[in-house]
Parts: C-alpha cells; sequence; structure tokens
C-alpha cells in the first residue's frame, strides 16, 4: 500500500508501506514508524533508530523532523489507529466494545457463548487473549495498541468470525487504541474507583470509558447499559443526547430485568423480564453479580440483533471465565475457589457474594500489583475485613515496587490480616484452615499464569498451586 492510500492524503515522494508500527526496535525495511509521545519516553527520540531500521516514512505530531517522509497530525494516536484499520481492512460484521471498571471479561466471554450457541461463529477479545472457535490469540493487553488490534481483527474477521464481543479499557480509550473499530454496539458494566495512577482524577476516568459511547460507537449503534452498575446514568445520559437507542439491563433495568436472583451451591437461580414474558434460568455461575454480566451480555446479542426469546433460553448454558469465582478443588469439606477482584469494589463484590454459596466461614487472600493505582490499596484491604472472617495478604506481581511496602498498605485497611508475603506459603496457610462448609477465595491473579518481581515473569499459577496444597493437607490428614 502506497503512504496517501494510508494517511489518505496526497504526499510526496510517496513510498510503498510494508507495515507499521509505534516501536522503533520492531521497525522493518519499508514500515511506517508512528513517533508517540508516552508516559515514559517521546518515540520522536527513536526516530534516528526507526529511519536505521529502514523505516519509509513517519507518523508524528506537526514540527517533528526526520529525513524520510513525515505525516503530520495533532492527534497522532488517532491516526495510527486510522492508518491501521486501512492497513488491516476487514473487521467483523458484529463488534461489541463493552467498558467498565469490573466485569468486561466475563461480559464479553459471555456474550461471545450466547452468539455461539445461537449458531454465529463468534469469538471475544480482551484481558484472556482473542479467542474464538476459528482464531485465537495470546494477547499482552486487554485492548491491544492499534495495529495488534486491527491486524488481529483483520486475522478473526478473515477466519470466519462475524461476531466479536471486545473489551475496552480505560487506558486504551484515553490512548485512542480502539479508536477505528466499527462498533455497533457499545455496553457498561460499572465505573469504581481504579487506575487513578494513569487518569487523574475519577472524571477524567469516567470521561475515557465515555468515548465509547460519545465518540465510538456508531450512529447506528445501541448502547448496552447495566443498570446496576454505578455511574450508569451517566452513559444512559450519554446516549440520549447523541440519540441512541439503548437496552437496560439488570435489577434497574427496563428492556432484560432481573427480578429474582437466587444463588445456590452450584449457580443462580434467576427470574428474567424481557419483552413481556418471564423467564426462568439457572446458569452454573458463582456470584449475585454475575447475573448483572450475564443480562448484560444477553442485552448486547439482543442489541446486534437476536430474538429476546432465543437469547433468553441459552442463559441456562453460560460457563464462567476462568480465574473468575472459579472454583477450584475442596478441602474437608470446604472449597477453595479462584477470582480475580484487584479493586475495592470487585473485592467487596465476590467476597460477598461467595457467601450464599459458602455456610461456613469466608477466607480471602488479597493482594496488590505493584506500580498500580496506590490509593486502592487500602480501600481493598478494608473490604476484605469487612466481608470476610479471616484476610491473609500476600504478594501480587510487585513489578518494581517493594511487595513489604504494598502489603503494608493494604494491610492499612485490615490490620488483623495475616501478613505472608510469599503468595504459595499464604494459599497453604488459607488451605489449612479450611473446614467443613467453609470458603477459600484467592483474589486478584485469577487466570495469570505468572508472579511479574522486578521486570521478571515467574511461573505462578493460583489454581495449580492450591490444588497442590489441597492434595498435601488431605495427606497430611490422612
Ligand atoms: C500506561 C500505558 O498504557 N502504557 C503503554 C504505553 O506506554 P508509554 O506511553 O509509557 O510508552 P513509552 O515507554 O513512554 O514510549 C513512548 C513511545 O515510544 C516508543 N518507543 C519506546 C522505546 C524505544 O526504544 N522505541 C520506541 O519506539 C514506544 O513504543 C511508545 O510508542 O504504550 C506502550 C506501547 O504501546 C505500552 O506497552 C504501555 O503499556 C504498559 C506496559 C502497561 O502496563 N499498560 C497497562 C496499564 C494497560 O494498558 N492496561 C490496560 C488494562 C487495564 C485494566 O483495565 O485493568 C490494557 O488495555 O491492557
Ligand atoms: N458486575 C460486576 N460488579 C462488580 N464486580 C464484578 C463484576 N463482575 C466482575 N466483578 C469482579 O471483578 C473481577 C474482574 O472481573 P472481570 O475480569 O470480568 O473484569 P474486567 O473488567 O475484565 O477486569 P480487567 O480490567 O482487569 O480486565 C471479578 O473477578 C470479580 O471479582
Ligand atoms: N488489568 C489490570 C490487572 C490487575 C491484576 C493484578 N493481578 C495486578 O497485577 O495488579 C491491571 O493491569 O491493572
Ligand atoms: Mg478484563
Amino acid at each position: 500500500m502506497r503512504l496517501s492510500e494510508l494517511a489518505y492524503e496526497t504526499i510526496s515522494p510517496d513510498p510503498q508501506i510494508d507495515g507499521l508500527t509505534a516501536d522503533s526496535r520492531a521497525v522493518s525495511r519499508g514500515f511506517l514508524f508512528a513517533a508517540l509521545e508516552g508516559v515514559k519516553s517521546d518515540g520522536a527520540d527513536f526516530i534516528p533508530q526507526a529511519e536505521e531500521n529502514g523505516a519509509a516514512a513517519i507518523l508524528a505530531r506537526p514540527g517533528v523532523r526526520s529525513t524520510l517522509p513525515v505525516i503530520e497530525d495533532p492527534e497522532p494516536r488517532r491516526r495510527l489507529a486510522q492508518m491501521a484499520a486501512r492497513f488491516y481492512p476487514r473487521q467483523p460484521e458484529v463488534v461489541a466494545g463493552i467498558t467498565g471498571t469490573n466485569g468486561k471479561t466475563s461480559t464479553a466471554r459471555f456474550a461471545a457463548q450466547l452468539w455461539t450457541l445461537l449458531g454465529y461463529e463468534a469469538g471475544s477479545m480482551g484481558t484472556l487473549g482473542a479467542q474464538s472457535r476459528v482464531y485465537e490469540r495470546p494477547l499482552a493487553h486487554t485492548t491491544p495498541e492499534p495495529v495488534t488490534l486491527h491486524e488481529t481483527l483483520d486475522a478473526m474477521a478473515r477466519a470466519g468470525v462475524t461476531h466479536l464481543a471486545m473489551e475496552a479499557s480505560s487506558h486504551a480509550l484515553a490512548q485512542h487504541r480502539p479508536d477505528a473499530v466499527n462498533f455497533r454496539v457499545a455496553a457498561f458494566t460499572n465505573i469504581t474507583q481504579d487506575h487513578l495512577d494513569y487518569h487523574a482524577s475519577f472524571d477524567d476516568y469516567f470521561a475515557a470509558k465515555g468515548r465509547l459511547f460519545s465518540q465510538l460507537l456508531t450512529t447506528s449503534g445501541t448502547a448496552a447499559i447495566n443498570m446496576d452498575g454505578e455511574g450508569a446514568q451517566g452513559v444512559v445520559e450519554i446516549a440520549r443526547a447523541r440519540n441512541l437507542p439503548t437496552i437496560q439491563t439488570g435489577v434497574k433495568g427496563r428492556d432484560v430485568k432481573l427480578l429474582s436472583c437466587k444463588p445456590h451451591l452450584g449457580g443462580l437461580a434467576l427470574e428474567i423480564e424481557c419483552n413481556g414474558y418471564v423467564y426462568r434460568a439457572d446458569p452454573p455461575l458463582i456470584g449475585a453479580f454475575q447475573a448483572e454480566n450475564a443480562l448484560l451480555a444477553a442485552g448486547i446479542v439482543i442489541a446486534a440483533g437476536a430474538k429476546p426469546y432465543d437469547v433468553m433460553l441459552q442463559l441456562d448454558n453460560l460457563e464462567g471465565a476462568p480465574g473468575r469465582m472459579e472454583y477450584i478443588t475442596e478441602v474437608w469439606g470446604g472449597g477453595v475457589y479462584v477470582d480475580y477482584a484487584h479493586t475495592p469494589d470487585a473485592v467487596a463484590t465476590a467476597l460477598a457474594a461467595i457467601r450464599a454459596h459458602a455456610p461456613g466461614k469466608v477466607i480471602a487472600i488479597i493482594g496488590a500489583g505493584g506500580d498500580r493505582d496506590r490509593t486502592k490499596r487500602p480501600l481493598m484491604g478494608e473490604a476484605a475485613a469487612k466481608y470476610a472472617d479471616t484476610v491473609i495478604v500476600a504478594d501480587d506481581n510487585p513489578r518494581t515496587e517493594d511487595p513489604a511496602a504494598i502489603r503494608a498498605e493494604l494491610m492499612k485497611g485490615c490490620p488483623d490480616a495475616k501478613n505472608i508475603g510469599d503468595r504459595a506459603e499464604a494459599i497453604a496457610t488459607g488451605v489449612a484452615m479450611l473446614s467443613e462448609g467453609d470458603v477459600l477465595l484467592i483474589l486478584g491473579k485469577g487466570h495469570e499464569a505468572g508472579q511479574q518481581v522486578g521486570d521478571e515473569i515467574f511461573p505462578f499459577d493460583d489454581a495449580s498451586v492450591a490444588r497442590d496444597a489441597a492434595s498435601d493437607r488431605m495427606k497430611e490428614l490422612g
């Protein structure tokens, strides 16, 4: 493709472009290099390296110099997204974007499952990677940077995926990563505190999420909104200002209304009103909050054109996402579960929810990642102290921070907690406390397969460590 076709402007000379990237280290001969200002460095400083690696053109903010043809744009991130979408032009026919602090991954998986059950070739993209029956790819980000994003969308569409549910993280929305995706549906789970290390204020955080509805959702699109989620009203207002139809779900929902939710040992007994009819469903999902995500997923699928009746009949068949309230093993009549709660609201929600599935004590392991929002740590500790009978504070991806200091910040909210940095030891300690009817809920890492210390990632999987600890404990008990 010529630079002029990629950039949609007349330019001379007009070189052939064979690829594009925002990382000078990934530049090959014939590539366009997008020089972007980041948090740590300025991509413009790497133009000489890109030139040396054989770049054919540069995209940069006005005033940046190079010996190569330069496409100047005051919003180079958005322009890169548009170029990536031209370079990798295919997208699944229906793409639903899902934003919110908690529940994106679960909702994306549920929507993809519902579409698949209805006979569509469907997929999901997000924290668990790009997944579908016909195409899979691991991803480093929940919402990848635009080149990887459009390469993946293109590959999925070529493989036959027609319906895709993808997570849109607030970082991605603030950085215009998904700006060139054709969103037919935009969905909102909730907004509570997270990522205040990156967004200057809570209002900024909401504004980033709001972009999905105010700017990225197409004018013929529909907003699906979990009305029980914090912040839902703000999203309804954005949709109203654009005259966009909404599908409102949840107890407070108008279109897919939750009449009752009764958690039992193996799942959730739901009563739902939709389109004038009442439906009963009993999906094997743990945690009443999963009903919000399941109904929002139903709202997405209905917004994309499926018949409400067909969708409602499939809710029984939903399966939880890996690492989200996932049952792992049993010890002495007590259950061990793994969950991905890493915000104050998620810790509170997950622990409150597990009670309904646990007649005995609730033991929680919590941790908080390094190089992330520090102000959420004591609040996570407080939530754990409030909703669990016993709390153990353990390490969770300390990254470049001092793990003991992170734990001390968590402990401010739960001073009576046990402080056990080593995560395997913390899990073994939790397992040893279990008796009949109790639950150990290991929070924060969910599906993750590693513990990041400094720049190194050591293999670590909560589920398999818990299984080993449980089998050791059972041997010990004879
Ligand atoms: C805060 C954030 O989102 N940072 C992302 C951002 O980094 P940055 O702006 O700091 O980049 P930088 O290091 O300053 O570099 C600026 C530019 O120079 C380029 N560069 C840099 C060095 C070099 O030698 N050559 C070069 O060209 C970089 O590629 C970049 O384009 O751009 C980088 C390149 O695309 C990303 O890898 C990086 O993600 C970091 C690693 C990250 O951890 N991001 C997380 C917080 C994130 O995005 N998370 C959300 C989900 C969060 C959630 O919902 O829970 C996600 O969608 O995954
Ligand atoms: N609707 C909800 N309301 C409150 N908490 C929820 C909800 N759904 C999920 N959670 C909690 O949030 C955790 C993360 O869920 P999930 O992975 O689906 O969210 P996410 O938004 O994709 O998170 P991330 O931003 O890390 O990708 C769950 O493990 C659970 O503890
Ligand atoms: N997407 C989230 C994941 C957090 C998971 C937790 N295990 C941590 O490392 O903080 C983030 O990057 O903030
Ligand atoms: Mg996610």
